[in-house]
């Protein structure tokens, strides 16, 4: 018998992570794509825009207009915060799930989004519906979900760095600091002077000190885990790569620990997640290029007595979407790696 087609649509599928999806989805042996969108390229044909698809997808790309009136199980969204909302609203009575590539509503109330995004949210209704995509740690909400507001790049990272320590409550109050670094795809398609290849190109620097948006969507989801309100130190960095995001997470714990039962600390901790890899020695970006892989090293300072624990992933993919069709196949009720078990890409 054939298999059932899910129909799904990818919203702003010109952008980077939307073709990123478009690339998996096209493979995806459950779903079809019905509708690739753009307000700005309309008319045009996907593979015109991104010659990758040359033969693949050669769709036309329509209006999110189309979506009112098609029967849809799943919607993507991979539209900019502040952008998405109106859209979750809109199609608010439609049967489709939604998954939200967006920061739209992954906080916990729209004073706290207002605070962070610096705008007033559009879709209060939502924040009572959306669940947190994170597929490792909260798949049972999401397999009941109508709406996913899938995590942030940087916050994926810095989340599975330290989770199983955060979850047992073993994390010293204060104490985190995380230090991470993204590619430059991380900052969208659209070229600016942050992103200009001579500002890029051979230099490394800092940004968003003290005042990322990613801070807060952290703290909040170390505060669920641990059961109690968790402050982070947040510094995110612009690597001058494509892709990939390494961060590295250091805290204090509330009792000794040492290298092995940490390691057998992370390795029970995910032992049915098969996307996060628990190395015994530090990731590379490199080692998870291309693939929903997040591999994480814990190392016990014995010196400081501290965690120092070393994240990788792939910020287009586990950042963004692969892990948006990890929570497409929780909430369909596939195989969850249905469609996602590429090898890393090296060198
Ligand atoms: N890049 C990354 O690594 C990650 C990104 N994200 C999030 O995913 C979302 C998408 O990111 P990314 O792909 O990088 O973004 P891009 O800037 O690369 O693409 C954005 C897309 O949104 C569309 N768009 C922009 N404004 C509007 C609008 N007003 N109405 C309708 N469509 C619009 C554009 O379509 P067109 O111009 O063709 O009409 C384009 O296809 C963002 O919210 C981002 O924060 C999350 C995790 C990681
Ligand atoms: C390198 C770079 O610029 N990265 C982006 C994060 C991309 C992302 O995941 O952000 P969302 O929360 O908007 O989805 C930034 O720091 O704004």
């Amino acid at each position: 018998m054939e298999n059932k087609k899910h129909k799904i649509a990818i919203v702003g599928a010109t952008g980077f992570t939307g073709s990123e999806l478009a690339r998996l989805l096209c493979q995806h042996e459950n779903v079809t794509i019905k509708h690739i969108t753009s307000e700005r390229h309309q008319g045009k044909l996907f593979s015109d825009l991104h010659a990758q698809f040359l033969g693949i997808i050669d769709q036309e790309l329509e209006s999110a207009d189309v979506i009112k009136e098609s029967e849809l199980d799943v919607i993507f969204l991979a539209l900019p915060h502040g952008v998405s909302m109106d859209f979750v609203k809109k199609w608010k009575h439609k049967k489709s799930k939604i998954i939200d590539l967006s920061g739209d509503f992954r906080l916990s109330t729209p004073e706290v989004y207002k605070n962070w995004y610096q705008k007033d949210h559009v879709f209060i209704e939502g924040f009572e519906h959306a669940v947190y995509g994170q597929p490792e740690l909260f798949a049972d909400q999401i397999k009941k979900s109508s709406l996913v507001a899938n995590p942030g790049c940087y916050p994926t990272a810095s989340i599975l760095s330290l989770a199983p320590l955060i979850s047992a409550g073993l994390i010293q109050e204060g104490s985190v600091i995380i230090d991470a670094k993204s590619g430059l795809t991380g900052a969208g398609i659209k070229a600016n002077d942050t992103t200009h290849f001579s500002n890029v190109n051979e230099n490394f620097k800092a940004y968003g000190i003290g005042i990322h948006r990613h801070t807060v969507e952290i703290e909040e989801q170390f505060s669920i885990l641990g059961k109690s309100k968790v402050q982070v130190q947040f510094t995110p960095h612009l690597l001058p790569i494509d892709r990939g995001i390494l961060a590295t997470s250091y805290a204090n714990t509330t009792r000794k620990l040492d290298q092995e039962s940490l390691i057998s600390m992370y390795t029970d901790f995910y032992k049915e997640k098969p996307f996060v890899r628990i190395r015994n020695s530090a990731p590379s970006i490199k080692d998870v290029r291309g693939s929903h892989y997040c591999d994480i090293f814990p190392f016990w300072d014995q010196r400081t007595d501290r965690v120092i624990a070393i994240s990788a992933i792939d910020n287009l993919l586990k950042g963004a979407a692969s892990q948006a069709v990890h929570n497409m196949n929780l909430m369909l009720g596939l195989d969850e790696k249905t469609g996602l078990e590429q090898t890393p890409l090296r060198p």
